[in-house]
C-alpha cells in the first residue's frame, strides 16, 4: 500500500460543492467524471500526492444516495494506493477482511478499484485503486 490516492465525499449537489471546494482548497477541480457504474458522478481537486473526490448520486439506488438517507455530506470513504491490486486483495482476504467484490473493477480517475465492507475496517469505508496503465505493463 503507497499512500492515500484520495478522500472520498459525499455530496449532494455536485456544483454547489466543487464551488465551495474551489474556495476553501484555493483552486479548481482538475476533472469531472460519470462512473455508471457505480451510479456516480465525481469531480476531484489534487492536493499534492493526494486528490479530493466529490461524489454525487446519479440515482436513488446509487450507493451515495443510500449513504445520505442516513448520514449527513461528508466523509464517505478513503481510498488507498495499491501497485498489484489482485495479489493486496489475495493477501486482505487471508487477514480476514471482507471484500465486496471477488474482482477488481473501473473506477474513476483511470483506476482499477475494489472495496472492503466497512464493518472488516474499524467502520470506515476502504477503497483500493490500481492505476489502469499499471494494469496494461
Ligand atoms: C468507483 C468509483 C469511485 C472511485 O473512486 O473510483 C468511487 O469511489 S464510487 C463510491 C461509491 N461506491 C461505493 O461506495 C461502493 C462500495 N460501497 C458499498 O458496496 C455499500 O455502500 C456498502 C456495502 C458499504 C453499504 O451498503 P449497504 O446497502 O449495506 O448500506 P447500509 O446503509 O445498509 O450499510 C450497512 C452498514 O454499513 C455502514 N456503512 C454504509 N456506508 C458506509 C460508509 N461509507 N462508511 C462507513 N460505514 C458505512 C452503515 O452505517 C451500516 O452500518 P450499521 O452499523 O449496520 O448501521
Ligand atoms: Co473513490
Amino acid at each position: 500500500m503507497r499512500k492515500i490516492e484520495h478522500l472520498g465525499i459525499a455530496v449532494k449537489n455536485l456544483e454547489t460543492s466543487k464551488e465551495l471546494f474551489s474556495r476553501l482548497l484555493g483552486k479548481d477541480s482538475y476533472k469531472e467524471e460519470q462512473v455508471g457504474a457505480e451510479g456516480v458522478q465525481t469531480a476531484f481537486f489534487l492536493l499534492g500526492e493526494t486528490k479530493i473526490e466529490l461524489l454525487e448520486a446519479l440515482s436513488a439506488d446509487s450507493p451515495i444516495a443510500k449513504f445520505l438517507e442516513k448520514k449527513n455530506e461528508g466523509l464517505h470513504h478513503i481510498a488507498i494506493a495499491v501497485d498489484d491490486i489482485y495479489s493486496e486483495m489475495d493477501r486482505l482476504k487471508k487477514e480476514g477482511f471482507e471484500l465486496l467484490n471477488d474482482l477488481p473493477k473501473k473506477g474513476a480517475d483511470d483506476k482499477l478499484v475494489v472495496f472492503l465492507h466497512p464493518r472488516s475496517t474499524n467502520g470506515v469505508l476502504v477503497e483500493l485503486c490500481q492505476d489502469l496503465e499499471t494494469e496494461k505493463e
